[in-house]
C-alpha cells in the first residue's frame, strides 16, 4: 500500500467518523426534545432524562467537531463544513435546554411558561460581509431552491406552498404594533443589514394571534411583498393531514427550500394544530415531525448566517406550549378592530370597489359604531352583502338588463339589512381568553 492509499482511506474515515458522530449527536438532540416536549413542566424524571440525551448529544457533537477540516478528502470539505455549521446550531439549541432544565429543576429560573428568549435568539453576532453584500433576491430558479432537498417533497413545496403575493402593507388596515414588529424584523434589516446585528439582531419567530378575519394572513403576505422575500405559506392542518407520516420529511425540505430562496418567510397558519400537546396517543410520524419542526426551527434561527423568518399565525394561542412560546419571542395580537379602524375597513373596501358614491361620512361614522364586535373580514362580508340588496331589489326583468351604471349605488340602508344577516364571527369567550394570553405573554 502506498502513502497517498493510506492518506486517501484515512481521510475516509474521518469523513466517516464526523458524519457518524454528527449524526449521533442529532439522534441524541432528538430524543432529548422527545421527551422534554411532551413532559416539560413537572416529571422530573423525564427532565432528567431529557439532559442525559442533551448531554450526550452535546457530547457526540462536540467529538465529532473536532476532527480537523483538512482530514477530509478534498471534495467532501464544503459538505463537511456545512453538516458543522449546522450542527453547530443543534449544539447550542441543546446547551441552552441543558441549562434551562438544570436551572429549574435547581428552582432557579422562573416558571417555563414565562418565557424567555433563548440565549441564541440574542446571541450577539456580527454581520458577515457575505451577508451584507447579498442581493436582494426575488426570483430564483426552481432548481437552485431544491438544491440538497429531496425532490418529490421539494415539487410539492414549491407547487403548494412557494406563494406570490402582491398584497401591501398599505392594504393592511390597523394592526400598527403588528407592522411595526414587521418591519423592525424584515423590513429596516434589508435596507441595512450592518444596522443590525448583535442586540439588535432581528427575531427570527414572530407569532401572530387573535380571533379570525384580522389580517394575520394580510399581513405576513404584505412583508414578504415588501421586502421582496420569498413566501412560504403553509397550514400546520395541511402538514399534518395532507402529508399523513410524511410531515417530517416535508419540515426538513421546507426548511432547506427556505435556506437555498433566503433571505425568505415561512408562514405557518394553524400552528397550534402541529405544536400544541404532545401526548402519548399521538401517532409516532406526527411526533416525529413536531421534533423535526423544533429542530429546523432551532437551526434555522440560531445561523447567523441564515435569513429565515418564522411567522406563526393561531386562533388559539393559549393552546401552545412553552417549547413553542420560546421559539416565537415576539407575540403580537391582531385584535378585533375598533371604531376608528371599522370606519376605515368600510370605507376603503367601498372605494376601492368604486361602490362609495351613495354613502357619506356620517354613514360611515354610523355603521362604525354599530358593528363592535365585528372582524375585518366581518366587515368586508357586510360590504358585500350591502352591495347585494340594490340587486335583489331589480327583479328579474330588470335584472337582465341593468349595467352597472344603471344599478342605484348602495345605501346606508343597505347596510342596516345587511346587518340583519351579518353578525360577528367572534365568540366572547374566545376573545376574552385571548386579551387573558396577551395580558401574560403578548402584546398588542
Ligand atoms: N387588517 C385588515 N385590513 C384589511 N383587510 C383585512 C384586514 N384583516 C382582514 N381583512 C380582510 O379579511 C380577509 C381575511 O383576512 P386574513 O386571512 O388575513 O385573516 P386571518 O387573521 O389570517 O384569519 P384566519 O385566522 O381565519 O386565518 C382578508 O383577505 C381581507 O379581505
Amino acid at each position: 500500500m502506498n502513502l497517498l492509499t493510506t492518506k486517501t482511506q484515512g481521510q475516509s474515515a474521518s469523513y466517516q467518523r464526523v458524519k457518524e458522530g454528527l449524526e449521533m449527536g442529532r439522534g441524541f438532540l432528538m430524543q432529548g426534545i422527545n421527551l422534554d416536549e411532551r413532559y416539560t413542566v413537572n416529571d422530573r424524571e423525564k427532565k432528567i432524562q431529557a439532559c442525559d440525551y442533551y448531554k450526550k448529544g452535546i457530547d457526540a457533537f462536540k467529538s465529532a467537531m473536532k476532527v480537523n477540516i483538512m482530514e477530509i478528502p478534498e471534495e467532501r470539505r464544503s459538505e463537511v463544513r456545512e453538516m458543522k455549521d449546522k450542527a453547530k446550531s443543534n449544539m447550542k439549541a441543546a446547551e441552552d435546554r441543558f441549562v434551562e432544565l438544570t436551572n429549574q429543576m435547581l428552582g432557579k429560573t422562573p416558571s417555563p411558561t414565562e418565557s424567555r428568549p433563548t440565549t441564541s435568539t440574542f446571541r450577539a453576532t456580527s454581520t458577515t460581509a457575505a451577508e451584507t453584500s447579498r442581493p436582494q433576491r426575488s426570483v430564483l430558479a426552481r432548481n437552485d431552491m431544491l438544491k440538497g432537498v429531496d425532490a418529490k417533497f421539494g415539487n410539492a413545496i414549491l407547487d403548494e406552498i412557494l406563494d406570490k403575493t402582491e398584497v401591501m402593507l398599505k392594504d393592511v388596515y390597523g394592526c400598527d404594533a403588528a407592522k411595526q414588529a414587521l418591519e423592525e424584523a424584515v423590513i429596516y434589516p434589508a435596507l441595512n443589514p450592518s444596522l443590525f446585528s448583535g442586540l439588535r439582531q432581528p427575531v427570527k419567530g414572530i407569532l401572530l394571534f387573535g380571533p379570525p378575519g384580522n389580517g394575520k394572513t394580510l399581513l405576513a403576505k404584505a412583508v414578504a411583498t415588501e421586502s421582496k422575500q420569498a413566501f412560504f405559506n403553509i397550514s400546520a392542518s395541511s402538514l399534518t393531514s395532507k402529508w399523513v407520516g410524511e410531515g417530517e420529511k416535508t419540515v426538513k425540505a421546507l426548511f432547506q427550500i427556505a435556506k437555498n430562496a433566503q433571505p425568505a418567510i415561512i408562514f405557518i397558519d394553524e400552528i397550534d394544530s402541529i405544536l400544541t400537546e404532545r401526548s402519548d396517543k399521538e401517532a409516532e410520524s406526527s411526533r416525529r415531525m413536531k421534533t423535526e419542526f423544533l429542530i429546523q426551527f432551532d437551526g434555522a434561527s440560531s445561523s447567523q448566517n441564515d435569513r429565515i423568518l418564522v411567522i406563526g399565525a393561531t386562533n388559539r394561542p393559549y393552546e401552545l406550549d412553552d417549547a413553542i412560546l420560546r421559539r416565537f419571542p415576539k407575540r403580537i395580537m391582531l385584535g378585533l378592530p375598533d371604531e376608528k379602524a371599522r370606519h376605515a375597513i368600510i370605507f376603503n373596501t367601498l372605494k376601492k370597489h368604486n361602490a362609495d358614491k351613495g354613502i357619506r361620512d356620517r354613514d360611515l361614522r354610523y355603521i362604525a359604531s354599530v358593528t363592535k364586535g365585528y372582524s375585518n373580514s366581518d366587515l368586508v362580508n357586510l360590504c358585500k352583502e350591502a352591495a347585494m340588496v340594490p340587486v335583489r331589489r331589480l327583479g328579474k326583468d330588470q335584472l337582465r338588463t341593468t349595467t352597472q351604471h344603471g344599478l342605484r349605488p348602495i345605501e346606508v340602508s343597505d347596510f342596516e339589512e345587511a346587518l340583519r344577516v351579518i353578525k360577528p364571527s367572534t365568540n366572547g369567550n374566545h376573545l376574552q381568553k385571548m386579551l387573558d394570553f396577551t395580558a401574560q405573554s403578548g402584546q398588542m
